[in-house]
């Protein structure tokens, strides 16, 4: 089958390419879009070089059309793309709080995904990281309430804001000041507590999505959930401390047991050996590390726990190939029109 990029250029584009090398897609062809400005480069993919073309605005002729070109583009074009036969898997939030778009994370809802009218719905990586670990535990104890505090990595921002954090962690280091265009402030030697625009409610758009896509995702809006995000020095990876309150009660040996069974989960989790999670040990890893499991003091079996999770793989590229391939493996792809 054909498979197509739309942002092979961007962060989540470069591990698209990296997770497709190793994924079980089927894949004859591959087709890569940008934006003008990168039309003609060349990226290699399986030892070969491949053009980059500039992004169509019309039907892309391709089955599966991984769409990480921001919520604008995808907005403006995805109905368009997908008039080739092919389903558009969007890494943008242009359409996950649509009623006929699924929001998948296979591992918690991949049936969702066979519902598709054409578009399927990526998470937000925050949210995506979070329910891997918090899906299980929902299914056999109930969660009534999620606090979530985060600690996101630069490369949240994007290819610019990895840029942003080095280059100015040099000025810094050579004496001069540090100034700022992709946060709302210096990254370097910092932490940001602004993800996102500033809602009426005084939470910001991210920690608002953690909210509105737990619910959706794990398909349970009764769940209370609390969220403050957070921007801090490093490359990528995004940690997050997640305290539930939970309808049984539950202890941490429990918890660690259902989550050594969990899929997308590695429990790593031997404070006495310095074993627990972090971006340093998460990076690059597929599954998301999950640590620091102990009883909440603030709600009676209730459990706090701590999760990393490379946030351009769970919560961005991997999870959009695992959609396709969750498609795959149940027969459930289009044989686009060929152009
Ligand atoms: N970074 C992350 O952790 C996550 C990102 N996402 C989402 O994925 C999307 C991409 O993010 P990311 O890779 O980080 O961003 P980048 O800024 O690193 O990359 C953006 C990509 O989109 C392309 N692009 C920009 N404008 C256009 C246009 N008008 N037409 C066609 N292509 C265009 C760029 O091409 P060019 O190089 O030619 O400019 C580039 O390939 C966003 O919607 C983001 O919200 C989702 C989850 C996590
Ligand atoms: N959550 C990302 C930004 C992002 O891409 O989010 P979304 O896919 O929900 O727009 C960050 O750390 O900044």
């Amino acid at each position: 089958m054909r498979v197509a990029i739309v942002g092979a250029t961007g962060a989540v584009g470069h591990e698209l390419m990296q997770v497709l090398e190793r994924s079980a897609l089927h894949i004859d062809e591959l087709l890569l879009y940008a934006s003008p400005r990168s039309a003609g480069s060349q990226l290699t993919f399986r030892g070969q070089a491949l053009t980059v073309q500039v992004t169509p605005e019309g039907p892309i002729p391709a089955d599966v059309i991984l769409a990480s070109a921001g919520g604008s583009v995808s907005k403006a074009l995805a109905h368009r793309w997908i008039e080739g036969g092919g389903v558009v898997i969007d890494n943008s939030s242009a359409f996950r709080y649509d009623a006929g778009v699924p929001l998948v994370v296979p591992e918690v809802n991949g049936e969702a995904a066979l519902t598709h009218q054409g578009i399927i719905a990526n998470p937000n990586c925050t949210t995506a990281i979070a329910v891997v670990a918090v899906a299980p535990i929902h299914r056999e104890y109930g969660v009534r309430r999620m606090i979530v505090s985060t600690y996101q990595a630069t490369s949240g921002a994007g290819q610019k804001g990895m840029d942003e954090l080095l280059e100015q962690t040099h000025r810094v280091l050579h004496g001069q000041e540090a100034t700022h265009k992709e946060f709302a402030h210096p990254i370097p030697f910092n932490v940001i507590p602004h993800i996102d625009a500033f809602q009426d409610n005084g939470y910001t758009k991210e920690e608002m999505k953690v909210v509105w896509e737990t619910h959706k995702i794990i398909g349970d809006p009764s769940i209370r959930v609390s969220c403050t995000a957070v921007r801090i020095p490093t490359l990528r990876t995004h940690s997050e401390a997640i305290t539930l309150e939970l309808e049984r009660p539950a202890t941490p040996d429990e918890i660690r047991a259902l989550l050594a069974q969990a899929a997308g989960v590695e429990v790593r989790d031997d404070p006495e050996a310095r074993l627990y999670p972090m971006p340093l040990t998460a990076s690059g890893k597929y599954d998301v590390e999950v640590g620091r499991i102990r009883e909440s003091l603030v709600f009676d079996g209730g459990i706090d726990l701590f999760v990393s999770g490379d946030q351009l793989l769970k919560g961005a590229a991997l999870n959009a190939v695992q959609i396709a391939e969750y498609l795959q493996t149940h027969g459930a792809l289009r044989s686009a029109q060929r152009a």
